[in-house]
């Protein structure tokens, strides 16, 4: 019954495209275009912050600076702010003080122990969160990870939504990713227009811990499509067939993906600029199965895949793009040879 309810509270919202309307389009927005929800209070003045300026937090804080938003910057390695100093972001010596300084705070962190940290550490977000403000983590972790820092953030009297996003550096740039958010709802409601300057659809999933556990099945997902795409790719080539070509069958067939169609040529040229990490992708899969083992529920698929992974990040890919998974496979092979 509670999955149930679960299900029927998710709903997708039409994108709210603000890019490209003039510099103050997204303050104006708040003051005369989205009624403010039932119980948010005075509701935000536009100040956002944004922690954790990687491949993705870049260039999502790039696009809301291009919407006009009031936009402070904090990254552990302080030369990534630079770009986005350039365009007009100010910038704060820790995520305490982007927090402190800002109405509503993203972060875009690596994985658990880093959105930890950055929330919850000495200098954390939470030592700036009060009465008021709100902390919007998209970071991809697990479910207890999200409660843990939701749980120190509201103890400041803050508001906490969880909010991974589904959609890699070309999304991100393009502001086309895709929220699955959890958490405060009226806090969903309150950054609606800042998840609609950074992405093309948003769905609130209820309690935190949904969100996570919806990213990590999605992820599941992804990372297993990518092992069986490379294991057709290499038997292709291995019985005289032209991998290009394959890539062209799939494109055109029921198990067309963008992803095959994206990254299947630079695989089949064993280059992979990297979109994705693939020490990403392997944490995720990681944090996927200790979510089936919480439920006792196998994932034999999955548990397979994330050998592989390992493999290819033992073989030095870790920060290469995930679909240099392929090459676990190859030295596999070489390995098998007499
Ligand atoms: N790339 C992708 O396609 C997607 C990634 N994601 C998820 O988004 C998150 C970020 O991914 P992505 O941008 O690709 O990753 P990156 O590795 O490019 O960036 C990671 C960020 O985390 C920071 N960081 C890492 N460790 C610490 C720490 N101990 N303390 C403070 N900051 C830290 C890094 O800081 P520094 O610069 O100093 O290293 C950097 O800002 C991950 O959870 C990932 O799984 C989700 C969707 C797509
Ligand atoms: O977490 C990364 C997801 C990448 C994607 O959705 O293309």
């Amino acid at each position: 019954m509670a999955a149930a309810a679960t299900l029927l509270s998710v709903r997708a919202a039409p994108a709210l495209r603000l890019r490209g309307k003039g510099t103050c389009r997204l303050l104006s927005c708040y003051a005369s275009s989205s009624p403010p929800p039932p119980s948010s209070g005075e509701g935000f003045s536009g100040k956002v912050g944004f922690l954790g300026l990687g491949i993705m937090g870049a260039p999502m804080a790039s696009n809301l600076i291009k919407a006009g938003c009031d936009v402070t910057v904090w990254n552990r390695t302080k030369s990534k702010c630079d770009p986005l100093l350039s365009l007009g972001a100010k910038y704060e010596s820790s995520p305490s003080n982007v927090a402190s300084s800002c109405d509503v705070t993203f972060a875009m962190l690596a994985d658990p122990e880093s959105a930890i940290e950055v929330a919850c550490g000495a200098n954390g977000a939470a030592e700036g969160m009060a009465p008021g403000k709100g902390y919007v983590d998209v970071s991809t972790v697990d479910t207890a990870t999200s409660k843990l820092i939701g749980k120190h953030i509201t103890s400041t009297g803050a508001s906490f939504l969880e909010a991974p996003v589904s959609g890699s550096k070309k999304p991100a740039e393009d502001g086309l990713l895709i929220f699955l958010t959890a958490g405060d709802e009226s806090l969903y409601n309150r950054v609606a227009p800042l998840l609609d300057v950074m992405g093309k659809s948003r769905f609130f999933l209820g309690d935190v811990g949904n969100g996570a556990a919806m990213k990590l099945v999605v992820n599941m997902v992804m990372g297993s499509m990518m092992v069986s795409f490379s294991e057709g790719l290499l038997l292709s080539e291995k019985v005289g067939l032209d991998p290009n070509t394959l890539v062209e069958v799939i494109s055109q067939g029921a198990i067309s993906a963008p992803m095959f169609s994206l990254k299947g040529p630079s695989m089949v040229k064993a280059a992979y600029p990297t979109a994705f990490p693939l020490k990403h992708q392997q944490k995720d899969l990681r944090l996927a199965l200790a979510l089936a083992e919480s439920v006792s529920q196998s994932i034999p698929t999955v548990a397979a895949a994330n050998e592989l992974y390992k493999v290819a990040k033992s073989l030095g890919l870790a920060d290469k793009d995930f679909s240099a998974v392929i090459e676990a496979l190859k030295a596999k092979e070489h390995n098998s040879q007499p």
